[in-house]
């Protein structure tokens, strides 16, 4: 049965008068739970998982989460009372808050911080939340019926353009304001909007149709007929309703209605006639709630049939899944992994339950979403972060009502209500995307998913063509089971590489820029023969920097310690660490020579390049800077679907599972820097980036060839990325992990000390790093170090890392050994303005 049922409500039933306490969770990073009293009237409504409103400090109004609801007062404060109940029925279930506090607990943070990165905004209010009147209401002339609270509300209303919470607490000098509001919306008299972004507020069309008598009294239609003959306009407008509403035909028709703009658009009808008719009373005018996802009833299309191969797969995957919690489905580029999943994801609606599909890119949700609405029609859900507000909330309301029981995400997925999981499917699981950097929590998708999956007793099925070091360890290790799948899909084979050797070029003078004479003959054939081409370049911008010719000046951000990246669409120079930028100078601001150039490239300067190399190709660019706006995605991808592009230059947006039948070519521009990134993951990313980017080509019927521009062809990395040797990889990786320490064999914990002064934050880190050294041993503490980029947003940077051993340690306490020393070292006048960052298993 579903946990959403089995909430724990207040102890007894408000017979006798039990005084009862709420732990609250505040969207604040605050160290600790709060507790708040509930009013008596209240103490039926108060759940664990509903929203309440409380006040916080002198000043503010929150709203918050309840976690836990008992008996005791706090023995350090008086209780405040709580304000309000915003919700019926909890918006976060039982089994998210036990994930919420393992998410808090294993990468330290706060659960308001989780709460927070958790919630849409739509969900959350705080005192800055805002009401004003309703758009389409008019106090003086609709004729609502309001309680006098209500009047008092929708008078301070028309003299005040909008009123915070607090406001109308104080304006109605009583607790319960909340129903009010509540009741406001209901009636359409107000709506809430936090600032300007928009508020959570369902989606209206308005529609029209005829009034009932016309249609259910007989002889009325022809009335009509002859009453409007004078008014040829207003006639055209009824039988064009008539056309489109045949109500002759079948008269529960005109219930429906239709949406007032079908009627108006692309035809010669006005709005003016329309509103007389509504006006006169022939027409009334509704409106009607739909979904943000109109999607059709039926599923379109029936799921592709499995080749035998893949078949096989899914039998062991569901053999495995009798003993085992979690399997890796481990398949070569193409092989058609996304098939399997959509097979498993039926079986398992079958057996009831919900099914979370985490994809680690938007980019890549664009295709698979279209795949699987033919099959899952309006059951699937989508979340990420190009959706609005309230299409997220959406979601949110969505899944708890169980509407949504297939839900395809990214990253923050993890965090919605689910509550009766049955299968978790981690598609491409090595990708580092699935780790959130900043702010807290800073959390891993992946690991996250396997919580929740074990906290709801589902199972999970994470994929790759490229499986992380760390899950193939498990597969070895028989914690999880693993299933290959070595061929692909069809005809369909793995792509040739060639590796082009840029030195020996530039020495022939065969280079045009930064394209080899190969690779630029490659493209060419392939163009003409109207296949496509894929270019990877992992930088955006025309130039990482520039830098003056006569005296090398290179101009460096104001906060960062960084080179500013030359963007030329808008000939600016930006730091990618802090936004910063700045108009890009005419001459050289140190020595005034006009000798300015870039130096080295990116994804910018390549399709500019194209442009010239290859006049009649038609050049896309996906990578961070084109794909801002909303839907800009779908439509680069489906523009290079439908074949209105040639070439497609991006980052590494463009290496992750994209599925395009026609492309031939995937090149890729400068293999070196990605090779030499100093990181112990460095191969592992590498050799994971070249084959998925490789495995772009030749999906269908074209042969495909790969074309790698590197200065050092010896690099044995490139060997096995062109005999797809992902365990030859594995075993050199994992002896070198166990030789020098690093995961799966060794937990890692990076800190990283900020302050403004450089000294301080040294001498931060050094104590820091003494006191750990104290409590967990020298084998454990490694550092402090000044990273590689020392400073951004004005802050000099230090790091610590600690790696802790997998067996014979309680990560627990270690853990807590860590926040205490953190804790320590802010109580020293010195080091009071140090910010502190810890990051569990950085990617
Ligand atoms: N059973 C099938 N019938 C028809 N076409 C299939 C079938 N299985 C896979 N395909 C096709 O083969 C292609 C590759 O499949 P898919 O995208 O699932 O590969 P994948 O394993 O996810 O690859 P990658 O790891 O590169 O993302 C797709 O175009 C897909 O439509
Ligand atoms: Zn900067």
């Amino acid at each position: 049965m579903s946990e959403l049922l089995n909430f724990n409500y207040p102890p007894e039933p408000a017979t006798e008068r039990v005084t009862l306490f709420a732990d609250v969770i505040l969207p604040l990073p605050l160290p600790k739970l709060y507790t708040y009293r509930i009013p008596f009237e209240m103490n039926d409504d108060v759940l664990v998982g509903v929203r309440v409103i409380v006040q916080f400090g002198a000043k503010k109004v929150l709203s918050c989460i309840v976690a836990d609801i008992h008996e005791n007062a706090p023995p350090d404060y008086q209780a405040k009372y709580i304000l309000d109940v915003l919700d019926d029925t909890p918006i976060v279930t039982a089994p998210q808050l036990r994930l919420f506090k393992w998410i808090a607990d294993y990468y330290m943070c706060t659960l308001g911080e989780v709460i927070n990165a958790a919630l849409p905004s739509a969900l959350k209010l705080s005192s800055e939340s805002r009401i004003q009147l309703h758009p389409h209401y008019n106090p003086e002339e609709d004729e609502l019926i309001l309680a006098p609270q209500e009047e008092k509300i929708i008078f301070a209303l028309q003299n005040n353009p909008a009123l915070t919470f607090t406001e109308i607490a104080t304006l109605l000098q009583g607790k319960s304001y909340h129903k009010y509001i509540k009741s406001l919306i209901q009636k359409e008299a107000i709506i809430i909007f936090e600032q300007i972004s928009d508020k959570f507020a369902p989606k209206v069309v308005k529609k029209i149709r005829l009034t009932e008598h016309f249609v259910q009294e007989e002889g009325m239609l022809e009335e009509l007929f002859n009453q409007l003959a004078p008014q040829p306009k207003q006639l055209d407008v009824l039988l064009s309703y008539l056309q489109k509403v045949p109500v002759h035909q079948d008269i529960n028709l005109n219930y429906k209605g239709i949406e007032k703009s079908a009627l108006t658009t692309n035809s010669h009808l006005s709005a003016s006639s329309i509103n007389t008719l509504v006006k006169k009373g022939v027409l009334e005018q509704f409106d009607q709630i739909v979904s943000r996802f109109p999607l059709d009833n039926e599923p379109k299309q029936l799921p592709m049939v499995l080749s035998e191969y893949q078949l096989k797969a899914k039998d062991e995957i569901l053999g495995l899944f009798k003993e085992k919690d979690t399997v890796l489905l481990h398949g070569i580029t193409g092989s058609g992994k996304t098939e399997v999943y959509i097979d498993l994801i039926k079986h398992a609606l079958e057996g009831g339950g919900q099914i979370l599909y985490l994809l680690p890119e938007i980019a890549l949700t664009a295709q698979i979403v279209t795949r699987l609405i033919k099959v899952f029609g309006d059951k699937l859900g989508v979340y990420h972060s190009k959706f609005s507000d309230n299409e997220r909330a959406e979601v949110w309301q969505g899944i708890l009502a169980g509407r949504f029981q297939v839900v395809v995400g990214v990253r923050s997925a993890v965090f919605l209500p689910f509550h009766d999981l049955s299968l978790v499917i981690i598609d491409e699981e090595h990708e580092p995307s699935y780790k959130q950097y900043d702010p807290a929590p800073r959390y891993n998708a992946r690991e996250t998913a396997l919580m929740m999956a074990h906290l709801q007793s589902a199972k999970t099925l994470l994929g790759s063509a490229t499986p992380s070091i760390e899950t193939y360890y498990n597969c070895q290790t028989n914690r999880w089971g693993l299933v290959n799948m070595h061929q692909r899909f069809g005809e369909a084979q793995l792509p040739e590489t060639e590796l082009v050797n840029i030195r020996e070029e530039q020495l022939r003078k065969t280079m045009h820029s930064h394209f080899s004479g190969k690779l630029l003959t490659a493209m060419e054939e392939r163009l003409q023969r109207n296949e496509q081409v894929i270019l990877f370049q992992n930088r955006r911008g025309y130039a990482p920097f520039i830098s003056c010719d006569e005296c090398s000046w290179i101009p460096k951000c104001k906060n960062c310690a960084v080179s500013l990246s030359y963007h030329k669409y808008n000939n600016e120079l930006r730091c990618h660490y802090c936004g910063y930028h700045e108009q890009m100078p005419h001459d050289c601001p140190a020595c005034g020579a006009t000798t300015l150039k870039s130096m080295g490239f990116g994804t910018e300067k390549v399709e500019d390049e194209l442009k010239l190399l290859l006049p009649n190709a038609e050049v896309q660019r996906m990578d961070l800077d084109t794909t801002k706006k909303k839907n800009s995605y779908q439509q680069i991808i489906a523009d290079f679907e439908n074949g209105k592009t040639n070439v497609l230059v991006g980052t590494q947006m463009v290496t992750k599972g994209l599925d395009f039948e026609n492309v031939s070519l995937v090149g890729i521009l400068n293999a070196d820097t990605i090779i030499n990134f100093p990181d112990f993951r460095a191969h592992e990313r590498a050799y994971q980036l070249f084959v998925q980017v490789s495995g772009r080509a030749g999906r269908k019927s074209k042969a495909g060839s790969v074309v790698i521009q590197t200065r050092d062809p010896q690099q044995p990395i490139f060997r096995k990325v062109i005999h797809n040797d992902y365990l030859g990889l594995y075993e050199h990786e994992i002896e070198e992990r166990l030789r020098f320490s690093y995961p799966p064999f060794v937990r890692m914990i990076r800190i990283t000390v900020k302050h403004a002064d450089e000294r301080t934050a040294e001498n931060a880190a050094i104590v820091l790093a003494k006191d750990l050294t104290d409590r967990l041993g020298k084998q454990q503490v490694l550092g402090p170090e000044v990273p590689y980029i020392f400073r951004i947003r004005n802050m000099f940077l230090q790091e610590i890392h600690i790696k802790l051993p997998r067996e014979n340690m309680n990560l627990k306490s270690a853990k807590g050994q860590i926040a205490q020393t953190i804790f320590n070292l802010k109580l020293m006048p010195d080091f009071k303005a140090t910010r502190v960052v810890t990051d569990v298993d950085p990617a």
